[in-house]
């Protein structure tokens, strides 16, 4: 019932919503009336009364249209806020997770959560709720107006609600079972199809095509399957709930027969008991396959809940950062089991460049993300400065579908003589701010988007850049020339990883830090290192670096 607040938030439409649903629920009354004053016309040759009977008819057409119209308006717009709402505080509580939690999960089940969880609690939640109150109350309308026709009739008809609604209890593991296959493998699904498109080219060029197009037919059935099956248990709990309100219907029939036969009931009333219980009836069954829905729903409401309610988990960062960055003791394992960094201590001083360098596996990366803040380190201290004081320029870059302006901007407006700057700094002062890109950089060459993403961090420069492989797809020619501009910034602190160095750009650090194993085994300019013939010479002479 927690997900009750998202239609409680907003009373207003919740209000105007049950109002107008209400209006449009008393439609069968407003029928039955008008069926009685019809009846007591023809069956007991009230003829004075036509008059009445044609106006009350048209009133009911008019009733009907007006009710029926504004109440599928309001109801259109209120399912629209409600999945806003939900879809908006889910957002902001993915977004706003720290980087490790968000890199646990998978981004198909993320993307899941939008397209197929949202999409199922506003059908089987939502929507159901809604008309699930406006059922209750016109059913008991409709009772108490046939029990003031008739203590027994109406006992009958309490008797039928019950068995009906006792349907969806007795369905209820069944539906939970495969509405949770459902759920689970939808997350799954997307992320096989969105793995498949995003290596596309990878399938082509190892001509396995066949075998992933059969694949994803197989996903497709699955998930097609699964979908099938909750949707069969739910109207199966409807189908059921029929049958028994049917045959219950039939003997109620029967009993109003022979109670008007034996001068227990008027017979003006049978036509109206007749169309109100029908009504009665059909009110049932959508209730019994709502409720049916809710349970189906219930395990994903929790997980969207349990996102929401988490209101994200972002690392709070230190604020007393004065310059230098602090590195104490510092061990570090992705997992318990293997420590990546182990017991490392160094102070990186304001405004210094630092060379990172050691064979692959050695920590290097590790150490920038400890900085960045997006793992909490095991042991020891970190003056974490997270993106409030650091910028980072990664391996690969990613491009936004949008013009070079937004893809450098990022939500953030820049003056054009900035970003035309930025463009320069790393050598495509020919592109033009207003050019489009496409998805992942398909119409540029893998050099120029890692050279955009350069220049999109330059653009939002901090105190600090960390720089990991940055240049590893570029011609030699460039990279030179973009080391050296990073290395010419006068007061920005920069630590830079690669394995690509040219001995001229290692000349120009003021310390260059060796790693082996999560640890640094050697440090101090080119030359010294170079003198001192120890492992950062050994790699060097390997071609390591
Ligand atoms: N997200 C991760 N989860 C688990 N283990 C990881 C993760 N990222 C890196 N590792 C492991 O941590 C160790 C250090 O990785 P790191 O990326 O820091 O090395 P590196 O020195 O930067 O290597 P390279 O030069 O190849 O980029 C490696 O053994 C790697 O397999």
């Amino acid at each position: 019932m927690r997900m009750c607040r998202y239609i409680l938030k907003n009373k207003k439409y919740f209000i105007g919503t049950l109002c107008t649903s209400l209006f449009a629920g008393v439609v069968p009354l407003f029928l039955a009336y008008v069926i009685q004053l019809i009846s007591d016309v023809a069956f007991n040759n009230h003829f004075e009364k036509a008059g009445t009977c044609l106006f009350a008819s048209v009133l009911f057409l008019v009733y009907t249209l007006m009710t029926t119209s504004i109440n599928s308006i309001m109801k259109s717009t209120y399912r629209k806020k409600l999945k806003t709402d939900l879809g908006e505080d889910l957002y902001f509580s993915l977004m706003n997770q720290s980087y490790s939690t968000f890199k646990k999960e998978k981004i198909g089940n993320q993307l899941s959560l939008f397209t197929n969880d949202i999409k199922m609690v506003d059908e089987y939640y939502f929507h159901p709720i809604l008309s699930m109150i406006v059922d209750i109350i016109v059913s008991v309308i409709i009772l108490i107006y046939i029990l003031r026709i008739h203590v027994f009739v109406g006992f009958m008809m309490v008797l039928i609600a019950v068995a009906t609604l006792l349907v969806p209890k007795m369905m209820e593991k069944r539906l939970k079972k495969y509405s949770n296959q459902l759920f689970s493998y939808s997350g799954i699904y997307n992320s096989k199809l969105k793995e498949i498109f995003q290596n596309f080219d990878i399938i082509l060029d190892l001509s396995v095509l066949k075998q992933f197009v059969d694949k994803g037919k197989e996903w497709i059935e699955n998930m097609e399957y699964k979908q099938r099956n909750v949707n069969m248990a739910i109207s199966l709990t409807g189908n059921w709930a029929n049958c028994i309100a049917a045959t219950f219907q039939l003997i109620f029939m029967l009993v109003i027969g022979l109670m008007i036969l034996y001068g227990h009931l008027d017979m003006i009333y049978m036509m109206p008991i007749v169309n109100v219980s029908n009504n009665f009836i059909s009110n049932l069954n959508d209730i019994s396959s709502n409720l049916a829905g809710f349970k189906s729903v219930s395990d994903v409401n929790s997980k969207l809940l349990n996102i929401i309610d988490s209101h994200g988990q972002a690392n709070k960062f230190v604020s007393n950062y004065d310059g230098n960055i602090y590195l104490e003791h510092v061990s570090f394992g992705y997992t318990e089991s293997k420590m990546v960094i182990d017991d490392l201590s160094f102070k990186f001083e304001k405004g210094k460049k630092y060379a990172i360098v050691g064979p692959s596996g050695s920590g290097k990366s590790t150490i920038l993300k400890l900085i960045l803040g997006y793992y909490p380190v095991q042991k020891g201290n970190v003056s974490v400065l997270g993106p409030k004081n650091v910028s980072m320029i990664h391996q690969e870059s990613h491009i936004f579908d949008d013009t070079i302006r937004n893809n450098l901007n990022m939500e953030l407006v820049q003056t054009d003589e900035t970003l035309l700057k930025c463009l320069e700094f790393v050598d495509l002062p020919e592109f033009k701010l207003d050019q489009n890109i496409c998805e992942d950089g398909s119409n540029l060459s893998g050099g120029q988007v890692q050279r955009i993403g350069i220049a999109r961090t330059i653009s939002h420069l901090k105190e600090v850049l960390l720089c990991d492989e940055i240049t590893a797809s570029l011609d030699a020619q460039t990279a030179i020339e973009i080391e050296n501009r990073i290395l010419d910034l006068k007061e920005e602190t920069v630590l830079y990883v690669t394995h690509k160095y040219f001995d001229e750009t290692l000349k120009k650090f003021d310390c260059i830090l060796v790693f082996k194993q999560g640890r640094i085994v050697e440090q101090g300019s080119f030359e010294e290192l170079m003198k001192n013939k120890e492992y950062f010479y050994s790699l060097k002479n390997k071609g390591c670096i």
